[in-house]
């Protein structure tokens, strides 16, 4: 049998918790046996991993091992995804297809977000758990199948049965040996592990210097509530990777990458509030807003020194510009205002007028109008632009949008029908 080190190695597991060495090794010891495993744990935690190494480790290795977001398939066609349908089932059913269920024969399953299935899915799954029978939607020729069943839940099921949302009989044969993942926050120990490897993937992934934490930051990282976790903690470590010049990162650098950090108290948690993402985001939203507004601003430059060819025309008329593109507190700023002013020979005055929104709306240049219009952008927009672009660039598949916008399949899911898209 092989030892938890060598799995974590293996599946690049990072950490040396007792609560996850302990999880890895209950992995080990069922995955030889069928016996149907539940995987519990907070969003982000890193359920997808465990099912993995079940698979791996099991007799069913050369067969196919199938990962279905129960979430992010909707209502309706769930069935059919599962267990296939008949020609003729359903409008658009134009011929017979096999489901997960008949194509993972031997193998294995695993359902992520089981809690999310509708009450008549669960019936067809408790028959396949029971006895490996199922029925294609549409059709009364009962199949046979054998699948071992790994799920996975970061909803309490307990509270979804007694709402009447889950079946607790399937509860009992999911959870014939029950997984159960840490949150990071009781993870102290790997925190700081997990940042400085991601940090040193990211740095090879964009081709800059590994960022570093001081002490500060460290102390910082430990006592964040990390509500959403490994995944959470990758995204910020991604966004510090790309976004700070200064590789030596401060506690004040870190915090302003954790949304609501409440300074150093301990962890809260809230049951209803599922992640803090959408605050995270909006301080990314906002540091690429900065970039493209200034970015916007040096185009401006360029352009009016083009057309006029006249520096002394151009540094006169547009010294609040230059003073506001280059007067920036931050040490990491490439030049400095008084560099700028004396290549561009303007005498240094007190205080620099940044151009009022008059000024903005009057501008006859129309990447002016566009910072206008950026301006006015909700999150809300900004959001859905984003997720709307990242599906039109990945062709509608959800699962790879997700993973570029930083976010689970479901909440995208989720997200799809919160705007309608
Ligand atoms: N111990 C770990 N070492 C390195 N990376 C990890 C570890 N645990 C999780 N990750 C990474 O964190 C991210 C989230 O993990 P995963 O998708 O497995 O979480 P989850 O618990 O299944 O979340 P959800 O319930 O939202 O689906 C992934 O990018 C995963 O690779």
């Amino acid at each position: 049998m092989e030892g938890v080190q060598t799995v974590k190695q293996r599946f690049g597991i990072i950490g040396d918790d007792a609560k996850l060495n302990r999880a890895i090794e209950k992995a080990i010891q069922v995955a030889p046996t069928d016996i149907s495993v539940l995987v519990t744990g907070e969003s982000g935690v890193g359920k997808e991993s465990i099912p993995r190494i079940i698979h791996s480790l099991s007799h069913r290795k050369h067969k196919k091992y199938i990962a279905v977001n129960c979430g992010a398939i909707p209502e309706g066609t769930i069935d059919s995804e599962l267990f296939g349908h008949e020609k003729g089932a359903f409008t658009g059913a134009t011929q017979t297809r096999s489901g997960y269920f008949e194509e993972a024969d031997g193998g294995t399953i695993f359902l992520d977000e089981v809690g999310e299935l509708p009450l008549p899915t669960q019936v067809r799954l408790l028959r396949v758990l029971e006895n490996g029978e199922f029925l294609k939607v549409g059709s009364s020729n009962t199949q046979k199948t054998d699948v071992r069943i790994v799920a996975a839940t970061n909803v309490r099921l307990f509270e979804a049965i007694q709402d009447g949302k889950f079946r607790e009989d399937l509860y009992y044969r999911l959870s014939t040996v029950d997984i159960g993942l840490p949150p990071l926050r009781d993870r102290k120990g790997d925190i700081h592990l997990l940042f400085r490897k991601f940090a040193s993937d990211f740095a090879m992934k964009y081709k800059m210097p590994t960022v570093r934490l001081d002490d500060e930051a460290i102390q910082l990282l430990l006592n964040y509530r990390w509500s959403g976790n490994i995944r959470q903690l990758r995204n910020v470590a991604e966004q510090i990777s790309v976004l700070e010049q200064n590789r030596a990162i401060t506690g004040p650098k870190l915090r302003n990458y954790l949304p609501d950090t409440g300074s150093r108290l301990p962890a809260i948690i809230d049951k209803e509030k599922k992640s803090d993402f959408s605050n995270e985001r909006e301080i990314l939203y906002k540091v690429l807003f900065d970039m493209k507004s200034d970015l916007n601003d040096l185009k401006k430059l360029t352009l009016e020194l083009m057309k006029s060819g006249n520096t002394a025309d151009v540094r006169e008329e547009n010294e609040s510009l230059i003073k506001k593109i280059y007067d920036d507190d931050n040490e990491d700023t490439y030049e400095s205002v008084e560099d700028v002013m004396d290549v561009l020979q303007i005498p240094e005055k007190s205080t620099p007028t940044p151009p009022t929104a008059v000024e903005i709306k009057d501008d006859p240049y129309h990447f002016a109008e566009e910072i206008e219009e950026e301006e006015t952008l909700s999150l809300h927009d900004k959001e859905l632009e984003l997720i709307k672009k990242s599906l039109e660039r990945h062709k509608g598949k959800r699962k790879a949008a997700a993973e570029e916008l930083g976010i689970s399949e479901r909440t995208l899911y989720r997200k799809i029908k919160q705007f309608d898209l």
